[in-house]
């Protein structure tokens, strides 16, 4: 059987992790990637999210609970109204960093599809923060979109740019996640695709791409903020050899992240220019999750001048700037904001974020492609506020609408976008509500009521 498995897996990828673990080591390593990989969800903070208190926690993420069998999520209403991420548990561990090296402010994911690590770091900042969650394919920053809006915490600015369009931000950045696009080393065991890819010349390949994008994210946390440099790989070449060129090429101090020894994660020493740097690596023969590889850094050089662009008035080709009781004229309902809030407007639909961030969301929107920000609240059509399913899903107060809740068969038809008529339900605009969970909008018309699930979500499964 092992011997199966041995040969499922390419050769010169076999030499290359004996020569990182040993022979013993290969060995265990072989028969971790037999068992089946562990299901782990973690919960939303800011939301109603029921866990038997008997599951047991990944030991560096509180909010990561290990199932004893992976149910079908996409027919758990939950899961739809974000009150858990599913995630293998090696990734948690960016929970645990930030908790121990304790940053706040602006964060940058710049990698960010499909926003796994982005919402644990938006749960990190909550209302205080901002985090710009970026993803330079397409059509992946729409997943990240859905994600983001599903986590609902409205302090994430969705772009969708290539790294090197990030040079007006230099500096900015209290923290720059480089979660890089890797060879998928650690994931073989959950995903036979990653296999069939590998190959050295793809290693190699993988190395350079990272490289790029790691010189482009060096320069943008600003003095005394951190880079966090994560794969999903064992490889040297595209882990411990980046550490090594981007700490030639700009100026970093190592970080040691306290780890407890029994949570098998392997700390190990990069040395490079001068000094040493620490790696945590995770691999399924000595903990309960996948391959991951995080090294964090923190930024020792003074910025030359100051990069942020202090302007007053904001200019963009198509989002403006609104107030309160402009807003108020619009119908927008009454809403208790966790913050001051900012208003903004793309036509006539209504977006709120954190005022404090308001100037550098200005300056972000107007140098980057924004995909999604704050929390959208709305739309004004012909003088009724029309509420947007951003909103629903968000953590912000309801502005009084009636709710109805849902049990789970109706609450499926609902996320299937089929006709629902709960019993009881005023006429007008209602929340829809799974337990406690918001799941979205329906619009009681007396004699039927429309189902304003967004379209291209709407669950197919039977
Ligand atoms: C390992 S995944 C990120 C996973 C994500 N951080 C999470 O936790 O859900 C790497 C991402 O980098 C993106 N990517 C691919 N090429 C890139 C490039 N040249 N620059 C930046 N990102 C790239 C991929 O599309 C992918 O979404």
């Amino acid at each position: 059987m092992e011997d199966n498995h041995k040969s499922a897996l390419p050769h010169d990828f076999l030499n290359q992790m004996e020569s990182l673990l040993g022979e013993k080591g290969l060995e265990d390593f072989l028969k971790s990637m037999r068992a089946a990989p562990s299901t782990v969800i973690r919960h939303n903070p800011y939301k109603v999210c029921e866990v038997p208190a008997a599951l047991p926690r990944v030991p560096w993420c509180e909010d990561a609970v290990v199932l004893e069998k992976r149910p079908v999520f996409t027919l758990d209403p939950m899961f739809h109204g974000g009150a858990y991420y599913v995630q293998e548990a090696s990734s948690t561990f960016i929970h645990h960093i930030l908790g121990s090296i304790n940053v706040s402010g602006l964060f940058l994911d710049l990698c960010a599809a499909p926003g796994g690590k982005s919402t644990i770091l938006s749960s990190f900042l909550g209302h205080e923060g901002l985090l710009v969650a970026n993803e330079v394919i397409k059509n992946r920053s729409q997943i990240l979109r859905e994600n983001i809006i599903k986590w609902g915490l409205g302090n994430t600015v969705v772009s969708q740019n290539d790294p090197a369009q990030f040079s007006a931000l230099q500096g900015a950045f209290d923290l720059v996640l480089v979660d890089a696009p890797c060879s998928g080393e650690g994931m073989f065991r959950k995903d036979p695709l990653a296999v069939s890819e590998w190959s050295s010349e793809h290693v190699k390949l993988c190395a350079g791409r990272q490289s790029r994008i790691l010189e482009q994210a060096a320069s943008l946390p600003r003095d005394g903020g951190y880079l966090i440099y994560a794969t999903c790989t064992y490889n040297t070449q595209e882990n411990e050899e980046n550490i090594k060129k981007l700490v030639e090429l700009f100026s970093y101090q190592p970080v040691k992240i306290p780890i407890n020894k029994d949570w098998g994660i392997l700390e190990q020493a990069i040395p490079a220019h001068g000094d040493t740097y620490y790696s945590y690596r995770f691999f399924p023969h000595l903990l309960e999750g996948e391959g991951l590889f995080v090294c964090v850094l923190k930024r020792n050089s003074p910025m030359p001048d100051a990069v942020m662009k202090k302007s007053h008035e904001f200019k963009h080709p198509f989002l403006k700037r609104t107030s309160r009781k402009a807003l108020e004229e619009k119908k927008l309902p009454d809403i208790t904001f966790p913050f001051e809030p900012a208003f903004y407007h793309l036509d006539e639909v209504h977006f709120a974020i954190n005022s404090n961030w308001a100037p550098m969301f200005e300056n972000i929107a107007t140098s980057l492609n924004i995909k999604y920000f704050g929390t959208e609240l709305g739309q004004s059509v012909r003088n009724q506020f029309n509420p947007a399913h951003a909103w629903a899903l968000s953590v912000l107060s309801k502005g009084g609408y009636p709710t109805a809740a849902l049990d789970l068969e109706t609450a499926l038809s609902y996320l299937k976008r089929e006709t629902i008529q709960p019993p009881g339900c005023p006429e007008g605009w209602v929340l829809v509500k799974y337990g406690d969970l918001p799941l979205g909008w329906i619009k009681n018309l007396g004699s039927r009521s429309n189902n304003y699930y967004p379209k291209e979500w709407r669950v197919r499964m039977q």
